[in-house]
């Protein structure tokens, strides 16, 4: 039987994508559709392609009255963390791409997906090479302990920082011995000009920059004794990388219980 998916957040940028890629594929079928701007359209024809008899809710508890396996959520800042409850307590596991959640959202999810014995994969990049950064960094750690994280995205973009840049930046924090810059606090002159500290060991600083021209781009720079390591990775325009790691979390997510962060954390 194919795995049944509620996908919240159906006309947006990677909603779209995932619509197409759904249909498309043998083993999944799209249960319920969300979209407040969308509601009562069909999911396939707001996506741009031919009718798939799925009727867009207005709300997550709406689209949720037909069963489904699998919620899978890319909508707004604002709105994954109440979407995220909802989906557990209706016996749902839950696929989150949406950024903008905290450390401590995280763990309140984390328990209550083990309440419900449901599975909860959230990555703030689901694309391949955004994993890879992210697996090179965490290598790099190892060997250097002075890192920080440059964040660059839209003007437009409502969070800082990214999810991308939040999740590395507390995976550094764990894996990194204490820098050997002058701490921010001993600093004299404007100190927000240091970024902001993320993670809960040895806090990494994170500098986030929004204007038009970029998409979405992280840099973890590492500095040693007289030289440096730079790792970047640049989305770009369309949000076909994503699909792929959503889906791959979607058929994944049902295997375990509580809350896993990271594509990696299911990858072979
Ligand atoms: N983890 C990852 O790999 C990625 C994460 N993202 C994140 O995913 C989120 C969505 O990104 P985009 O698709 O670019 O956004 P978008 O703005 O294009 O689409 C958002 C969608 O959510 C829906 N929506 C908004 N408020 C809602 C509500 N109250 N209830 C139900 N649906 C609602 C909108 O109708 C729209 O369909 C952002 O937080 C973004 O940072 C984006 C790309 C990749
Ligand atoms: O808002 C976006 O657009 C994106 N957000 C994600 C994030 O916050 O990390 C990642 C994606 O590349 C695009």
């Amino acid at each position: 039987m194919a795995l049944r998916i509620t996908l919240a957040g159906s006309t947006g940028w990677v909603g779209k994508a995932l619509v197409a890629a759904i249909a498309a594929s043998d083993d999944l079928v799209l249960a319920g559709a969300v979209s407040r701007s969308a509601a009562g359209q069909d999911a396939g024809e707001a996506a741009g392609l031919s009718r798939l008899g799925v009727p867009i809710s207005a709300t997550l508890e709406e689209a949720l009255r037909e069963p489904s396996d699998v919620v899978i959520d890319y909508t707004k800042p604002d709105v994954v963390k109440a979407n995220t409850l909802t989906a557990l307590a209706q016996g749902r596991h839950v696929v989150v791409g949406t950024s903008g959640l905290s450390a401590e959202d995280y763990t309140e999810i984390d328990g209550e997906a083990q309440k419900a014995g449901r599975g909860v994969l959230a990555a703030g990049n689901f694309s391949i090479t955004a994993t890879l950064l992210r697996r090179f960094a965490l290598e790099a750690a190892r060997y250097v302990p002075d890192v920080e994280v440059i964040d660059y995205a839209s003007a437009k973009k409502p969070d800082t920082p990214s999810g991308t840049a939040r999740e590395l930046a507390e995976l550094l924090s764990e894996a990194r011995q204490p820098a050997t810059s002058k701490p921010v606090a001993e600093l004299t002159g404007v100190r927000e000009t240091r970024g902001g500290a993320l993670g809960a060991k040895e806090p990494v600083q994170v500098h986030s920059l929004r204007m038009p021209s970029f998409v979405l781009s992280c840099e973890a720079v590492f500095g040693a004794d007289n030289e440096r390591l730079v790792i970047r990775h640049d989305a770009g325009s369309s949000a076909a990388p994503y699909v792929a790691g959503t889906l791959l979390a979607a058929r994944r997510v049902g295997s375990f219980t509580g809350l896993r962060r990271g594509l990696d954390t299911i990858m072979d």
